[in-house]
């Protein structure tokens, strides 16, 4: 039996001697014009510790590097992708789909935002709404030719992780969490999460991990000393990077100009994303 097992053989994927039910599979096929090649989904315990910024950072390192790149915005109910992009512009239709915005450098995005009418509309959807729009941004949406699509997960465990998990092929998740969640606990769901899908934990990102002072150049842990090395030895999973409280990030983002960003911080997760392949 799994240890992660939950007596829920409906939605568990692990294949494991004391399954009850047979496994169903859920997973939807994207667009007959889309062919995405790697989905990486972002994740973290709870929400504001900066998975969205770590999404959009993602997204650029790996344009940087010259692959075509997509973000699917599946924080439904806060998305925050296309302002951090500058996006101000809608997405078109057609009878064939709808087509995905495209960013300065050529991220394709698809995100709620860019279907309302205005942006301040909130969307007062139960969740089986709001899962049934991330499913059809993944089989209505014409992405073309991707080769790495990251999804902007909500925060938690919830309808939508768990209809993420079922409907598309996520071939693996980055957890994002800061210094002072309760790490540990967090990463332990997160990791039983995705054995229950049997998608593979790719590594942690911490963010907000320090602050390095301008003036005396100390690095200061504003929200505690990080323990995130321990958990992951502890999970068997890879610290992939640390990213610093920077104002220009915030700044960056309120401007949508994330494009713009300067910083070292995720170019080894940028290479690992490499060598997992296409
Ligand atoms: N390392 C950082 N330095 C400075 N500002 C940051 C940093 N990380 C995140 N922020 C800012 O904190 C705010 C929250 O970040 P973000 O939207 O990425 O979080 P989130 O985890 O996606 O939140 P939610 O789950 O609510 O969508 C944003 O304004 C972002 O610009």
């Amino acid at each position: 039996m799994s240890e992660s097992c939950n007596m829920s053989c409906s939605t568990c994927s692990v294949e494991c001697e004391e399954r009850q039910e047979p496994k169903h599979d859920f997973t939807e096929h994207p667009h007959e014009l889309s062919k995405i090649k790697k989905v990486i989904g972002v994740v973290s315990g709870k929400g504001g510790v900066g998975k969205s910024l770590v999404t959009s950072l993602l997204a650029v390192s790996m344009a940087r590097k010259g692959y075509e790149t997509a973000i699917l915005d599946a924080d439904v109910t806060g998305p925050s992708i296309p302002k951090s992009f500058g996006i101000t512009t809608k997405a078109d239709a057609n009878e064939l789909g709808i087509f995905p915005v495209k960013s300065k450098m050529g991220t394709k995005i698809m995100s709620i935002n860019l279907l309302l009418a205005n942006d301040t509309d909130p969307v007062v959807w139960r969740g089986p709404m709001i899962a049934g729009a991330v499913k059809q941004f993944w089989t209505d949406v014409i992405w073309g030719d991707v080769d790495y699509m990251f999804i902007d997960m909500p925060p938690g465990t919830g309808d939508v992780s768990l209809t993420v998990f079922q409907s598309l092929k996520v071939d693996g998740i980055v957890v994002v969490t800061s210094p002072q969640e309760l790490v540990s606990m967090i990463v332990s769901k997160a990791v039983k999460m995705a054995e229950m899908m049997n998608v593979p934990v790719l590594g942690l990102i911490e963010n907000m991990s320090y602050f390095k002072c301008d003036s005396c150049g100390k690095s200061h842990a504003i929200f505690g000393e990080s323990h995130i090395e321990k958990v992951a030895k502890d999970h068997n999973v890879k610290v992939l990077g640390k990213l610093p409280i920077d104002p220009r990030l915030a700044t960056a983002c309120d401007r949508g100009a994330i494009e713009l960003f300067d910083g070292e911080w995720l170019d080894e997760t940028a290479e690992m994303l490499e060598e997992v392949g296409l």
